[in-house]
């Protein structure tokens, strides 16, 4: 997808956002160019404060003179604007791409909206082709690997897990100092009970099915931008 294009379903998301608002700040290129309009309207006088969903977004965040707050003195949070890397129309998620699932979970979930902004082809009629995320402590990280491949044999699921590298080839570590492993799972049929399930697995810390989170959605496709759910 063009920039221009992740550009306008961020300035149509920044339109959402009113004074005194608090925002949880997302992650990735899209959720950048939200920042960046976020930016622009605090320079000409907007007031609000924003939570980021990572150290990347907060470094970009302070560059672009936004007030930044935590969870912890922030607690309640009116809107969080995040992209994803699938959406189906019931606006279930997979995000984690960007490896910041664990902090855009946290923030997602304390906020009363969240709009997804995304490229018009990541809406899927059914998640799984993208690799789901899950965030794994380093200890153990064989016996939870094991685990997890169990779980997914007794749900009748199957593919790879890879555990995610940075380009220098070490093992990537997300901001909380954990490993990823992308599960290759192809499709995703019953994503409430496999959220639930990997969930209670000793070792995984979250995983990056988003279910219930989303309010509403913003997809920039070539024809224009289309709309789900609430803004
Ligand atoms: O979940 C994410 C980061 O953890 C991102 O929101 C997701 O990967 C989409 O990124 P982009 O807007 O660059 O396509």
């Amino acid at each position: 997808m063009s920039d221009n294009l992740k550009r306008a379903a961020a300035d149509r998301a920044a339109e959402l956002v009113t004074d005194g608002m608090r925002l949880g700040l997302g992650t990735g290129s899209t959720a950048a160019h939200f920042v960046s309009a976020i930016g622009e309207r605090v320079r000409a006088g907007l007031k609000v404060v924003g939570v980021p969903t990572s150290e990347a977004t907060r470094e970009q965040a302070q560059r672009e003179g936004i007030p930044l707050s935590t969870l912890d003195e922030t607690p309640d949070l009116d809107l969080t604007v995040d992209g994803a890397d699938e959406i189906d129309d019931d606006l279930r998620l997979i995000k984690g791409g960007g490896g910041a699932l664990l902090r855009e979970k946290i923030v997602a979930s304390a906020s009363q909206r969240m709009i997804v902004i995304a490229d018009g082809s990541k809406l899927v009629s059914k998640l799984g082709r993208f690799p789901l995320p899950i965030e794994v402590v380093p200890f153990g990280l064989t016996a939870t690997e094991r685990a997890i491949v169990r779980l997914l044999d007794s749900l009748g699921m199957s593919g790879e897990l890879i555990l995610r590298h940075a380009p220098d080839g070490a093992a990537y570590v997300t901001d909380g100092g954990h490993f990823i492993l992308d599960a290759h799972l192809g499709r995703i049929d019953k994503p409430n009970v496999l959220a639930s399930t990997l969930n209670n697995i000793p070792g995984v810390v979250e995983h990056g099915l988003f279910l219930g989170l989303a309010t509403g959605a913003i997809l920039a496709t070539g024809d224009g931008l289309v709309e789900l759910g609430q803004l």
